[in-house]
């Protein structure tokens, strides 16, 4: 079994004085794809912006590879090697595809950030003949794949992948699963994935934890997804 990489005990956040997380407890294996379901406003996408730093936690703890990272800023988790593509994707508009990339290699030396560009281009062959192109003109797709891209160009060890699913076209969903199936393998890479596509999920998660008001309320198997009826209980209401 693999060590674990990230390991959130009891953490608690939210927004001001509103609480949102009720102590949440889990921990990811290093090469580990985890999803997470939950009809909306649960506390998805709370969870994946305190594992990311930008939410501080009122209570508990986030360790990476050993290391206390609970009070480290986004950019120090970020170079400590957590990536996170955020719902909505949120890459420049105004910037050239490739200035996107540039971004989210600036921490690399120029060398280096020249190498990984390079290997996340021929990675995600999509964004080849699009490099000069403005974030803002392209496709929901192709910057849904843009913005992983990103992600990937500061190195990370886990991506917390915030929906990526939504607003996408069927074909890009596909080329997507492929694509995050091939990168978690040749990187050994550990996902975390909030999503409410069912299939989605189910075809790429090892274990799918399940949060109801801001709790951990349990585990389902992956493959139970594709029965129609226990499905139906986490569909969107
Ligand atoms: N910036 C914010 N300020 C205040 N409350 C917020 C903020 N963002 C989210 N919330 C509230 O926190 C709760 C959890 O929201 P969160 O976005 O984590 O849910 P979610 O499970 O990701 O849902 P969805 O699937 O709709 O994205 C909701 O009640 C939401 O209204």
């Amino acid at each position: 079994m693999a060590p674990d990489l990230l390991t959130a005990e009891n953490l608690q956040s939210g927004y001001g004085r509103i609480p949102i997380l009720f102590g949440i407890s889990l921990s990811i294996a290093e090469g580990e794809f985890i999803g997470i379901l939950g009809h909306n406003g649960m506390g998805k996408s709370t969870l994946l912006r305190t594992l990311m730093g930008h939410i501080v936690p009122t209570g508990g703890s986030i360790h990476l590879a050993g290391r206390d990272v609970t009070r480290a800023s986004p950019a120090a988790r970020s170079r400590a090697g957590i990536g996170y593509v955020p719902q909505g994707r949120q890459i420049f508009p105004a910037l050239s595809v490739m200035d996107n990339l540039r971004v989210g290699a600036a921490h690399q030396s120029p060398k280096q950030a020249k190498a990984i560009i390079d290997q996340v281009i021929e990675d995600l062959p999509r964004l080849k003949p699009i490099l000069s192109r403005a974030g803002g003109v392209l496709s929901g797709g192709e910057q849904q794949i843009l913005a992983l891209a990103r992600c990937l160009c500061a190195h990370p060890k886990l991506i917390l992948l915030d929906e990526p699913t939504e607003g996408i076209q069927p074909s890009i969903i596909e080329e997507m699963k492929d694509t995050l199936k091939a990168l978690a393998r040749s990187r050994n890479l550990s996902i975390l994935l909030v999503e409410q596509n069912l299939e989605f999920i189910s075809d790429l998660a090892t274990r799918v934890l399940v949060i109801k008001r801001g709790q951990l309320s349990g585990e389902i198997d992956p493959a139970k997804l594709h029965d129609a009826d226990l499905a139906g209980e986490f569909l969107p209401a």
